[in-house]
C-alpha cells in the first residue's frame, strides 16, 4: 500500500481564498478591514520567517496587518504594556504573540494578559476552558487545521480510535479535545508511554506531535490509518552536512508504505497554521462587530 498524500499546502491555499472572500464581505459590512496584530520579541530565525509569512498572508487576504517587533532584551513588563495597549485598541481584532519568547519573559503571564476575545491563538485559559466545555471560543490554529484535514479526508470521525502522541498545550491537548468533540475515541500518549508502538498500531487516526524527529516508524502504523504529522524538526542533511533538512515526527518513507493517508513535512500541517490564523482573526472581527461568524471549513 502507498498512502495518499494529504496536501495541506493546497488545502490551506483554498482556505485562504475563502477567508479572503469573507474578509471582503466583512469590510463592506463593517466599513473597516479586520485587523491582526502580531508581536515578535527577539530575532529567532524561524519565528522571523513565521511572522513575515503571517504578515504577508494577512495582507494578501485583505486584513490590516500590524507587525510589532521588540528587541530580544525586552522585559516582561514592557511586553505586558504592549499587550494592554493592543487590548484597548478598538481597531485591533486579533492579537498573537509569537512563541517561543526569550527566557526572561514568562509565556503564561503574557498569554493570560491577552483579551480572550482577541486571543486568535486560542491559548488563553478562558479559551482553553471554552474548548473543554464545547462553548464558542478560539481554537489553537494547528489543531484546528489538523481537524479540517481529517474531516476532509474521513468525513465523520465517530467511533474511530485516535491516538495523539504529544501532550503540549499548543497541539496535543487541544487536538485530543477536538477529536473527542468529534466523537472519536481518544488516547493521549507521549514520550514516556509504555509499549508506544503497540498502542500506535491500534490507531485509525495517528497524530504525531511529540517533537522528536522521525520517531514514529512505519511498522507502528495500522495498515490504512490516517497519519497527521505535526512535527517540524530541522536535522542535518546527510547529503550536505552544511545544510539542514526538515523532517516530521513520523519516518515518512516507511510510514507511506503502511498508512492510508499521510501529511508530508513540509507541505502538510504547517501551512494550515497560518491559514487558520486568518480564519480565527476573521471570526474575532465578526464577533466584535456583531456580525455572523462565517463557516471557515
Ligand atoms: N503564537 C504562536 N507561536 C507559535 C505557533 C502558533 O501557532 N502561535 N506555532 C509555531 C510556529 N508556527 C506559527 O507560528 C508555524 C510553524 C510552521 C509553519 C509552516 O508552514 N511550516 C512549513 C515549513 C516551514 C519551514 O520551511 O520552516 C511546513 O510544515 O510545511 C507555519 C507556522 C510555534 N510558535
Amino acid at each position: 500500500m502507498t498512502a495518499e498524500r494529504i496536501d495541506g499546502k493546497a488545502f490551506a491555499a483554498g482556505l485562504r481564498a475563502r477567508v479572503a472572500e469573507q474578509v471582503a464581505a466583512f469590510t463592506a459590512a463593517a466599513g473597516r478591514k479586520p485587523a491582526l496584530a502580531v508581536v515578535l520579541v527577539g530575532e529567532d530565525p524561524a519565528s522571523q520567517v513565521y511572522v513575515r509569512n503571517k504578515h504577508r498572508a494577512a495582507e494578501e487576504a485583505g486584513f490590516e496587518s500590524i507587525e510589532i517587533r521588540l528587541p530580544a532584551d525586552t522585559g516582561q513588563a514592557d511586553l505586558l504594556a504592549e499587550v494592554a495597549r493592543l487590548n484597548a485598541d478598538p481597531g485591533v481584532d486579533g492579537i498573537l504573540v509569537q512563541l517561543p519568547l526569550p527566557e526572561q519573559i514568562a509565556s503564561q503571564a503574557v498569554i493570560l494578559a491577552i483579551d480572550p476575545d482577541k486571543d486568535v491563538d486560542g491559548f488563553h485559559p478562558v479559551n482553553v476552558g471554552r474548548l473543554g466545555l464545547g462553548t464558542p471560543g478560539f481554537v489553537p490554529c494547528t489543531p484546528r487545521g489538523c481537524m479540517m484535514l481529517l474531516r476532509d479526508r474521513l468525513g465523520d470521525l465517530s467511533g474511530l480510535h485516535a491516538v495523539v502522541v504529544g501532550r503540549s498545550n499548543i497541539v496535543g491537548k487541544p487536538m485530543a479535545q477536538l477529536l473527542l468533540a468529534a466523537n472519536a475515541t481518544v488516547t493521549i500518549a507521549h514520550s514516556r508511554t509504555r509499549s508506544l508502538p503497540v498502542l500506535c498500531r491500534t490507531a485509525d487516526i495517528l497524530v504525531a506531535a511529540v517533537g522528536r524527529p522521525e520517531m514514529i516508524q512505519g511498522d507502528w502504523i495500522k495498515p490504512g490509518a490516517t497519519v497527521i504529522d505535526v512535527g517540524v524538526n530541522r536535522v542535518p542533511n546527510p547529503d550536505d552536512p552544511q545544510k539542514t533538512r526538515l523532517v516530521g515526527d513520523v519516518h515518512y518513507d516507511s510510514a507511506v508504505q503502511r498508512a492510508g493517508a499521510i501529511t508530508p513535512v513540509p507541505g502538510g500541517v504547517g501551512p494550515m497554521t497560518i491559514a487558520v490564523l486568518l480564519a480565527n482573526t476573521l471570526d474575532a472581527a465578526c464577533r466584535r462587530a456583531g456580525l455572523q461568524v462565517p463557516d471557515a471549513a
